[in-house]
């Protein structure tokens, strides 16, 4: 597998407050990786870092065999978490001054943009002002723009964002497309764990600036998805989480759902249940990754393992 990026040993700081602790993974080409975590855990900042709109303090990020500075960043796409287009200019001539900056042929861009909006649900608005568009549409202006000089390498920060469950279907397609079909090499950042979980190859999660997680998404679901086993009954807290291997449980009206731990064997464990128990109806299921992200957010038991999986 290419490595296309890498990050090694990030460190930075603001104002003497450390928010990103010895960051390090890799990109590879034609993958889908995704950096997750909570809400100020050094997304952004990590992705700045990668974009060279800062530098860090310790650390250091290769892109193929280039570091810091001579990084050629015009074979990287880059779609920011702050959204923003000029206003007062047609969505075509936007389009090309993006691959302008990058040195892209402009033919070959103005083709590439007709395709896209095509393709984007935007077709016969390339003559119409940025400012007539919707927030949905400007995002997938300003998505074609990050994508128009054939990046090898794109970072998208929270590209859902604001986008109806139709746009981002479409996305998601896209960004597959570019990862299987051109071999893009794809950094992910995004809150929506259900399209993570259907798009990427890997995932690095951080929490407070640190690794908390990082390995392929099959590997990881292996290793964190702990059974769930959901009871409709009339059943008391305290009698379910007296049961063996059961870590916690939430109710919610005739619902309980205990959450088990790593060592259990489902078949014997089931056998286990008291014949007391109100049972009308059972369920057993893994845990998803948006409810091991909570898990991490929360400090439940990865957290505090501070475990990783082998990238
Ligand atoms: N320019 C800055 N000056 C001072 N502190 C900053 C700056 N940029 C980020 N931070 C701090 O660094 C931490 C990480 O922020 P960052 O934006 O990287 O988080 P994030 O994971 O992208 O969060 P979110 O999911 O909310 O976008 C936060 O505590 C934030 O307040």
């Amino acid at each position: 597998m290419e490595t296309i990026l890498s990050v090694e040993g990030l460190q930075k700081s603001f104002k003497g407050t450390k928010v990103l602790h010895d960051i390090s993974f890799d990109v590879h080409k034609g993958e889908i990786m995704a950096i997750l975590g909570p809400n100020g855990a050094g997304k952004s900042t990590t992705i700045r870092n990668i974009m060279g709109i800062m530098y860090p303090d310790y650390g250091q990020v290769t892109f193929h065999n280039h570091e810091g500075k001579d990084i050629p960043r015009h074979k990287i796409g880059y779609l920011p978490e702050e959204r923003g287009l000029y206003k007062n200019v047609k969505v075509m001539d936007i389009i090309l001054y993006f691959a302008e900056l990058k040195d892209y042929p402009i033919k070959k861009a103005r083709e590439r943009a007709l395709s896209y909006l095509k393709k984007l649900g935007l077709e016969g608005k390339e003559n119409v002002s940025v400012e007539e568009l919707s927030k949905g549409m400007g995002q997938k202006v300003q998505f074609i723009g990050s994508i128009i000089h054939e990046p090898e390498l794109l970072i998208l920060d929270e590209p859902f964002s604001g986008l109806d469950p139709v746009s981002q279907d479409i996305f998601k397609q896209e960004i597959k497309e570019l990862a299987n079909n051109n071999g893009t090499a794809i950094l992910l950042s995004s809150h929506q764990m259900n399209l993570v979980e259907e798009m990427c190859d890997r995932l690095f999660m951080i929490n407070k600036g640190q690794k908390v997680i990082y390995g392929p998404l099959k590997d990881v679901k292996a290793k964190y998805a702990n059974f769930k086993c959901s009871i409709y009954g009339d059943n008391s807290a305290s009698q379910l989480e007296g049961l063996d291997h059961v870590t916690r449980v939430e109710q919610e009206g005739l619902t309980s759902i205990l959450y088990l731990d790593q060592d259990i064997q489902l078949p014997s464990w089931l056998h286990t249940l008291p014949n007391n128990l109100d049972v009308q109806e059972l369920k057993v299921d893994r845990i998803s990754l948006h409810e091991i992200f909570v898990d991490v957010a929360l400090g439940r038991s990865i957290a505090e393992e501070g475990g990783s999986t082998n990238a």
